[in-house]
């Protein structure tokens, strides 16, 4: 009977526990031990009720319904008991239409349709469709890597890079699209190109041919989400609303949870490893790390000085995240996600994204300003003033939004290291980890968003893949 020890109680380490009590056998496996370094189990899913009564998000607030990540992420939810508080947005609603951008000072939408993509808009000076057609008209370039601004720039053109792909990277990734890995981060652009010559080509290919057989897509879930059309949901009371239900279930569940004491360091025990956190100490068969890269170089640093080295590699950016919230309902009079801006702008924010237009709260408008990111050193200093961020983004709001109130209730924040940056690179360095691993029969498995995909989809499929290779390391079949 094998000890399991999860490290990391963020939503990765949380669906590893969840999983490992659901997917395996408890004859298989004794005991399950959570270890989180925090006060708090969530990581950066974190929503907060503010005194004032207003919901605000400090990291996620959206999860994407499509593909296989979004589909188990579904499940999941259907089976902690959340179908009945999820609040879905469909494709159509004004938010997943109107994706803007803020360029010269001014707001665009940016082609969403076929229609809009046969027109020239602003700031595009040619329509989308010669971009398109551009993309049919490339060489093919062989390589195993590049950066997602190049990749886009080759194939589609510079304005598609500049106005679509760079602030998209900023959006979602906070991080410089001149550095970030079309590999890892548009995995199928890359395969379309190698192995079709052309992106739209590789597109139409897969749409007419391939069909996903992962029984997570027939769940009736995921079926009612597809009927439905939703684009992105949330859950009453916030995305944090997943981290209660988990952490319910897997205390039901009888996995031990341990707060406030961060794991320091792994050493080999025989076939065992000793974990020391705090002044604790445990052994287990198998440790799951849940913790980003960085923490797991620095407990990994006895195991393997390469596999440290390796794991360190992986930069991270700083977020500064300012909430405000307006006493009336009115203050954004184009209904949108919100807006990103490209690194082209002289602007230290990154995007505001308009909360209150995905999902309403009386007689309030919540609006949330994004800053720094990859530049954030070069634009704040180490430590910047709560005073200097909430000023910048008042005054983003006022410059380009046109809003003078003074926001009624707001929440400042700095996200330290907060989301890895998949760099050119990033695959060879994450398939380099693993095999370290294997090479040294290390009892340890890497999951969470620092290895596979950013997202929560991404973190909790990392998980749930994780227990799924420890299945098979204890000859379990599934
Ligand atoms: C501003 C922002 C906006 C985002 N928006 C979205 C979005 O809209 N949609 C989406 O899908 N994703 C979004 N993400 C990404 C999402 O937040 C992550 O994918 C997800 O939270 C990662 O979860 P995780 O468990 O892998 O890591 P984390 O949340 O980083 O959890 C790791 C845990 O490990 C703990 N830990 C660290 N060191 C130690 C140690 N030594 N010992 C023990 N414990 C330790 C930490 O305290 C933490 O609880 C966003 C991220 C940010 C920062
Ligand atoms: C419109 C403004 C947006 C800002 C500002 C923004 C900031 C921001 N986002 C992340 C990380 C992620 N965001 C993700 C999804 C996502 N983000 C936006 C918009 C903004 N994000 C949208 C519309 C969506 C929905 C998904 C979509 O339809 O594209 C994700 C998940 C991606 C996934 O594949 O699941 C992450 C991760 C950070 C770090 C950040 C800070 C600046």
């Amino acid at each position: 009977m094998a000890k399991v020890v999860v490290l990391g109680g963020g939503v990765a380490g949380l669906a590893a526990s969840h999983y490992i009590r659901t997917l395996l056998p408890s004859s298989a496996v004794a005991s399950v031990c959570l270890i989180e370094g925090s006060l708090r189990l969530g990581g950066w899913m974190q929503s907060v009720q503010h005194d004032s009564g207003v919901l605000l998000e400090a990291g996620p607030r959206t999860l994407r319904a499509a593909g296989t990540a979004g589909a188990n992420t579904l499940v999941l939810a259907h089976d902690l008991g959340l179908e009945g508080k999820i609040r879905s947005v469909s494709y159509g609603h004004p938010t997943t239409m109107n994706r803007m951008i803020k360029v010269n000072g001014a707001l665009h939408r940016l082609p969403s349709s076929l229609s809009t993509a046969l027109k020239k808009t602003p700031p595009f000076t040619k329509p989308l469709l010669v971009a398109l057609l551009q993309d049919l008209r490339s060489e093919k370039v062989c390589n195993c890597d590049e950066s997602l601004y190049s990749f886009v720039n080759r194939r589609f053109g510079r304005e598609v890079a500049t106005y679509v792909i760079d602030p998209l990277a900023r959006g979602v990734f906070a991080g410089n699209a001149r550095e970030l890995s079309v590999k890892s981060l548009a995995k199928s652009l890359h395969a379309y190109e190698q192995r079709h010559g052309s992106v739209i080509k590789g597109a139409c290919f897969d749409v007419f041919t391939q069909r996903s057989r992962d029984s997570v897509l027939t769940h009736p879930m995921v079926k009612k989400a597809r009927k439905e059309k939703w684009a992105v949901w949330s859950l009453q009371e916030g995305i944090e609303t997943l981290i209660k239900a988990l952490e319910r279930d897997v205390v039901d569940r009888g996995v031990d949870i341990r707060l406030g004491h961060p794991v320091n360091k792994l050493s080999q025990n025989g076939r065992c490893l000793k974990i020391s956190f705090g002044s604790n100490e445990i052994s287990a068969d198998h440790v799951i790390s849940c913790l980003p890269c960085s923490q797991a170089a620095s407990v990994c640093g006895n195991l393997s000085k390469d596999l440290a080295q390796l794991l360190n590699a992986i930069p991270f950016a700083t977020v500064a995240v300012v909430n405000l919230a307006y006493d009336r309902s009115d203050l954004v009079t184009q209904p949108a996600f919100g807006y990103l801006v490209p690194s082209c702008e002289p602007s230290k924010v990154l995007g505001v994204i308009f909360d209150t237009c995905t999902f309403p709260q009386a007689n309030k408008t919540v609006l949330t300003v994004m800053m720094g990111g990859y530049w954030f050193n070069s634009l704040f200093g180490t430590h910047p003033s709560e005073e200097k961020l909430l000023s910048t983004a008042i005054d983003e709001l006022r410059s380009t939004l046109g809003i003078s109130d003074h926001p009624s209730a707001w929440r400042t924040q700095v996200l330290r290291a907060c989301i890895p940056q998949y760099v050119v690179g990033h695959t060879e360095v994450v398939a380099s980890a693993r095999r370290l691993i294997d090479q040294h029969k290390l009892p340890v498995s890497l999951a969470g968003n620092s290895y596979d995909g950013v997202g929560v989809n991404d973190a909790i499929l990392s998980a749930k893949a994780a227990v799924q290779n420890l299945a098979t390391t204890l000859g379990i079949k599934l």
